[in-house]
């Protein structure tokens, strides 16, 4: 799927892949991702990123469901308001089973805000889910499903196991992961073939902002990223 030949050449899917492929080719490499196949990321890097991650789900929830909520057709509204509860029992599997075993207390998650990215990453979509129409919202939330199906099978495929993340590797590894995003993306598809010109410049726009930011995550957890003051 990472070369986007899955889809019609002429879809906004293929087109949006196409063009971001550097930046995906970029996550791909990234000191975070590499040290999570090799199993050398530091605990405390992986704190970081779950901790932001927890805060992230919630405001993508959000944004799904307001997404849900503009769907032309009751399938559309189905599979977003769906969607959105996903993202919330991901959230809660977090703190459940990750929080736990990588030592994250309810005090520390309680105590810690959304970093600076995050929080740019969480408004930008929950702005883009209210402000923009159907189809924009779709090419903006679509980054974050279709990158992770395609970062978790190249971590999959190259991963040393026993690895401490193998947990966190299978999730997004997991067929029936890959089969939502599949259906994200048919979805987005149908929804373009109805945008106008203006709302699919607009949604190459909404894409590109959102792997961009995809990249921008994973390397503010690498960092440790805070507030500077
Ligand atoms: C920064 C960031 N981006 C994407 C995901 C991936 N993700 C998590 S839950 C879910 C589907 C929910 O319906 C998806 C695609 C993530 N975890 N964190």
């Amino acid at each position: 799927m990472s070369d986007g030949s899955t889809f019609s050449a002429h879809s906004f899917s293929a087109h949006a892949w196409g063009r971001n492929l550097p930046t995906y080719e970029a996550i791909r490499t990234m000191p975070f991702n590499d040290a999570l196949a090799a199993g050398t990321l530091s605990p405390e890097q992986f704190r970081h990123y779950m901790i932001q991650d927890a805060h992230y789900l919630i405001a993508f929830g959000r944004a799904l469901a307001i997404a849900a909520g503009k769907a032309d057709d009751p399938d559309g509204l189905v599979q977003f308001a769906e969607a959105a509860k996903v993202a919330v029992v991901v959230e809660r599997s977090l703190h459940a089973d990750f929080f736990e075993s990588f030592g994250v207390s309810g005090d520390e998650f309680a105590r810690t805000p959304m970093s600076p990215v995050c929080h740019h990453y969480s408004s930008f979509l929950i702005a883009t889910a209210h402000a923009e129409p159907y189809p924009v919202a779709l090419a903006a939330l679509l980054p974050c499903f279709w990158i992770y199906a395609e970062i978790g099978r190249d971590i999959l495929g190259r991963a040393v196991r026993p690895n401490p993340y193998d947990a966190w590797i299978d999730t997004y590894a997991g067929e029936e992961f890959h089969e939502a995003v599949r259906a994200v993306i048919a979805t987005t598809d149908r929804a373009a073939a109805a945008a106008s010109p203006g709302e699919l410049t607009r949604m190459h726009a909404a894409y590109r902002h959102a792997t961009q930011l995809e990249w921008m995550f994973w390397d503010s957890a690498w960092r440790l990223a805070d507030w500077p003051v």
